[in-house]
């Protein structure tokens, strides 16, 4: 007998996820024999949720919302030894994972172009003791992505957060750091770092590098100055793919490293959008650690 679970968040987005789940467990009732149907009412109840799908032995999780909901199921199955498949739907305003999977941000479209055939073993990230899928990162300019309000992400989608990038710049302000990994280290004023599954925040990669999902490897992106003109310079060249171009953000790959502060100041981790932990940080790879869901044509 084949089990799944559904997960969602029907506060995620603009509210409206209700409406699309006859539709979603139609196409559910195709593949399993019984759909256990759960809804988040506060923090942490879709990690606690997919824990329960893994001492079950769920075949499959089903996750509607945005990316918060999409973090809590990715922290509650990367602890265990069974580990259900997980197929993303987008509840959320801006669900930046389903993007770089090449899936529609639109709910509906997205039921629709769900598939139960193609699936793909993805990288996972660990830090301390939190799990990410996408990105770890830090730095005032994160402020950028974090203050933009839904309304603002509907409306403009990538773009509000290059806006708020811009204007957030003059906020900047760096954080002496040492960072170790392989047999290397450096310690350098760091005004921005992104530690990444991938090269890329939704369209924007920021190097011409092949990385992919499943590689098994960190993407490191460090931004390195104190001055406002040459950050401008930087931002710009991380979001137009230029990296490598500019002398003032180091690039690497790496399967571990860990990043102290060599300041006396609480520095928080924006860990998928969600400030989950803060430095120092041990951050390592489990390659092809989650089996996800890729949508149709992909
Ligand atoms: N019913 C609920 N009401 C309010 N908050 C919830 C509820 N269920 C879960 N949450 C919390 O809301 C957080 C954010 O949810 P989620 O990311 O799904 O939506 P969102 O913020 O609207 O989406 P996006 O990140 O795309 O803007 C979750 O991490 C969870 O802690």
């Amino acid at each position: 007998m084949k089990k799944c679970m559904l997960i969602e968040n029907p506060n995620s987005g603009d509210g409206k996820n209700d409406e699309f789940m006859e539709k979603l467990k139609e196409k559910l009732q195709d593949e399993f024999d019984e759909i256990i149907d759960k809804k988040t009412q506060k923090e942490n109840d879709g990690e606690n949720f997919a824990k329960t799908a893994c001492e079950e032995k769920f075949d499959s999780i089903f996750v509607v919302g945005g990316d918060g909901t999409f973090n809590e199921v990715i922290n509650g199955v990367s602890k265990m030894d069974y580990r259900p498949k997980i197929g993303l739907l987008p509840g959320g305003t801006n669900n930046t994972y389903m993007q770089l999977i090449g899936g529609s941000n639109d709910l509906c479209e997205a039921i629709e172009k769900l598939s139960f055939e193609k699936t793909k073993k993805v990288d996972i990230g660990k830090c301390n003791d939190t799990y990410f899928s996408y990105y770890v990162c830090f730095g005032k300019l994160i402020e950028a992505t974090t203050s933009t309000d839904s309304k603002e992400k509907e409306k403009l989608g990538g773009f509000a957060y290059v806006k708020n990038v811009l204007k957030t710049l003059p906020k900047d302000e760096t954080v002496d750091i040492k960072i170790e990994y392989e047999d290397k280290s450096f310690e350098c004023k760091a005004s921005l770092v992104y530690v990444m599954t991938v090269n890329k925040i939704g369209n924007l990669e920021f190097s011409k590098d092949k990385a992919d999902l499943s590689d098994g490897y960190l993407n490191v992106f460090v931004m390195t100055d104190e001055g406002i003109m040459s950050k401008v310079d930087a931002a710009k060249d991380m979001l137009f793919g230029k990296v490598d171009e500019n002398e003032n953000i180091k690039s690497f790959t790496c399967k571990k490293l860990s990043i102290k502060n060599l300041e006396d100041k609480k520095i928080e981790l924006d860990m998928d959008g969600e400030l989950n932990e803060q430095l120092p940080c041990q951050i390592e790879i489990l390659e092809k650690h989650v089996e996800i869901y890729m949508p149709k044509n992909n």
